[in-house]
């Protein structure tokens, strides 16, 4: 059996069906990048048939990424897996991904369909599949729930069929590791064509074992775990990729399989993912939380100076949490900004280590030290930021105790026009948001409005995160500065360009 584990990430796909974390295509191609550039072995790019926009961003995905497979799911029907198909066709590695239910309770009551109907549905769509491409998975959704005999003959026929992964879903989270582990054991020793194939799991976290259950599979022979950044998806969520890799490299002795991720990506690829959607990593989060790292009694502190092995198994710079003795500041040039992006596990080009540098110069006339955090807060906002609709020329913000209502007068531009206005609110936040609204001609209802302070210091950058809403409709916007208005209008504005951007996208992705 080999010894490399393969990694294969659903965040664009499983991961989006989270509630809350639909991202816009520039977006899912921002993270495919990420992804490929720590090392990924397949990227499950979407669900091309579930939507115009899914296809799109599907094909963009297979044709910007090089390294990685591209994967497309699909049901077992020809319409689905043509239209997969299509979307992941120009891909330098394209993957058919295609599934069917085999559970009791999904094939009765759900598909409603015999076993024998389900078997054929697959065998087919496995068939069809091959006459696309020769890599293709199958799926056995509801694998954990199903009987282990119907299992096996499933995964035989599929194989013979050409599929060259079985990938094993504990979909509803419901598994036990030990029990897990029993069945991929159960698996091997009973698909008579087992070898010419890999197994994968995939595992959902709906009591806390997504993680648990992956690498007791892995540890009964799987060698491909399905994970997502930060462990988003469907319900609790997957496995978490950062903590399914962080598990292969410190218990290395223990799983003896290798992985091909640069871990020293991890913390950055994450951050980039919840500035994206919106939602902060949790403090008590394994190997990305604020806390993860953070020793706070005092047996503890004194076993940590003494000697951080003591109470650290992992470090914090082998995922790339860094804190050099390198500060940067006003004075410092491009080659330390560059030296200190790239510890900070971002591969950027010329032109925006350029963007970068200069925000950073802005900066640091008004901030002494730039902290790593500031710097990182710099790359979402210039880098990161999909390209705007409206841009944020001016703000001035009136407001106190006099009696009179705060007032914000904005300069805004709208598609390369600009346009002034100024109106009062109950303070400077709302009169600022009220003027936005009135210029872009959106009302949308405000459902979040968060405010942290990304370094220590009354100087600190404040990071303002908003999630607005109009219909069936919502975005989340971020935005970082020294002033934590002007973050506010900066979250606010992005969040209207993201808006903006979702109708763009439904109406412009042309069916093939
Ligand atoms: C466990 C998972 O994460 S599975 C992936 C989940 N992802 C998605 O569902 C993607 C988003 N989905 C969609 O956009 C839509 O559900 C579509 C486009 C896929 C299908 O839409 P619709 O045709 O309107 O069907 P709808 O979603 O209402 O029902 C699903 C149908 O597919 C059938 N079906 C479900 N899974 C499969 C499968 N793997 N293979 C074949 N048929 C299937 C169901 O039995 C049902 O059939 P029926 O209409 O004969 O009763
Ligand atoms: C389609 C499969 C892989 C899935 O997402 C699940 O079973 O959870």
């Amino acid at each position: 059996m080999s010894d490399r584990v393969f990694i294969f990430d659903t965040t664009l796909r499983d991961g989006e069906q989270s509630p809350g974390a639909t991202m816009n295509q520039l977006e899912k191609l921002r993270i495919a990048r990420q992804l490929e550039s720590m090392g990924v072995d397949i990227i499950e790019a979407g669900f091309p048939a579930a939507s115009d926009g899914d296809f799109c961003s599907v094909r963009e995905i297979a044709r910007s990424v090089e390294k990685c497979q591209v994967a497309g799911l699909c049901r077992a029907v020809p319409s689905d897996i043509d239209r997969a198909w299509e979307a992941i066709r120009e891909a330098a590695h394209p993957r058919i991904h295609t599934f069917i239910a085999t559970s009791p309770l999904h094939m009765k009551h759900k598909l409603q369909k015999e076993p024998a109907q389900v078997l054929e549905m697959a065998q087919r769509a496995v068939r069809h599949a091959c006459g696309y491409t020769a890599n293709v998975e199958f799926s056995a959704e509801d694998a954990s729930r199903s009987e282990w005999d119907f299992l096996a003959r499933i995964t035989e026929a599929v194989i013979d069929c050409g599929a060259t992964t079985v990938n094993i879903p504990d979909t509803v989270g419901y598994a036990q590791p030990d029990e897990f582990a029993e069945l991929i054991r159960y698996l091997r020793a009973n698909v008579r064509n087992i070898d010419r194939a890999i197994i994968s799991v995939h595992c959902h976290n709906d009591l806390g074992l997504a993680v648990a259950n992956t690498m007791a599979a892995i540890r009964a022979g799987a060698r491909q775990a399905e994970v997502t950044l930060s462990g988003i998806g469907e319900r609790a969520g997957n496995a978490a990729l950062e903590e399914v890799v962080m598990n292969l490299n410190t218990r290395r002795n223990f799983f003896e399989v290798e992985h091909g991720i640069d871990t020293k990506m991890l913390f950055p690829a994450c951050r980039l993912l919840s500035h994206i959607i919106g939602q902060p990593i949790p403090p008590n989060k394994a190997v990305t939380g604020a806390n993860a790292f953070a020793h706070e009694s005092g047996i503890h502190q004194d076993g940590v100076l003494k000697d951080r092995r003591t109470y650290e198994i992992m470090t914090p710079e082998s995922v790339g949490r860094v804190g050099t003795d390198m500060v940067l500041g006003k004075h410092s040039g491009r080659h330390a900004i560059k030296r200190k992006l790239d510890e900070l596990g971002y591969r950027l080009s010329e032109e925006d280590v350029t963007l970068v540098a200069d925000a950073m110069k802005r900066l640091a006339d008004i901030k002494k030290t730039i902290y790593d955090e500031d710097l990182e807060a710099i790359v979402l906002e210039e880098v990161f930021r999909i390209p705007d609709r409206f841009r944020l020329n001016h703000l001035t913000v009136h407001s106190g105790t006099t009696g009179v209502p705060a007032t914000a007068a904005v300069i805004l531009d709208v598609n390369g026009e600009e346009r002034k206005l100024a109106q009062f609110g109950v303070g400077p936040v709302d009169a600022t948001f009220n003027t936005i609204a009135e210029i872009i001609g959106l009302k949308p209802s405000l459902e979040r409005f968060q405010i942290n302070a990304i370094s220590g210091g009354t100087d600190a950058l404040g990071e303002v995160t908003v999630k607005i809403r109009e219909g069936s409709r919502s975005a989340v916007g971020r935005g970082a500065d020294p002033d934590i208005i002007i973050a506010s209008a900066k979250a606010y504005i992005n969040a209207m360009n993201r808006l903006a951007k979702k109708t763009e996208e439904t109406s412009e992705c042309p069916a093939p």
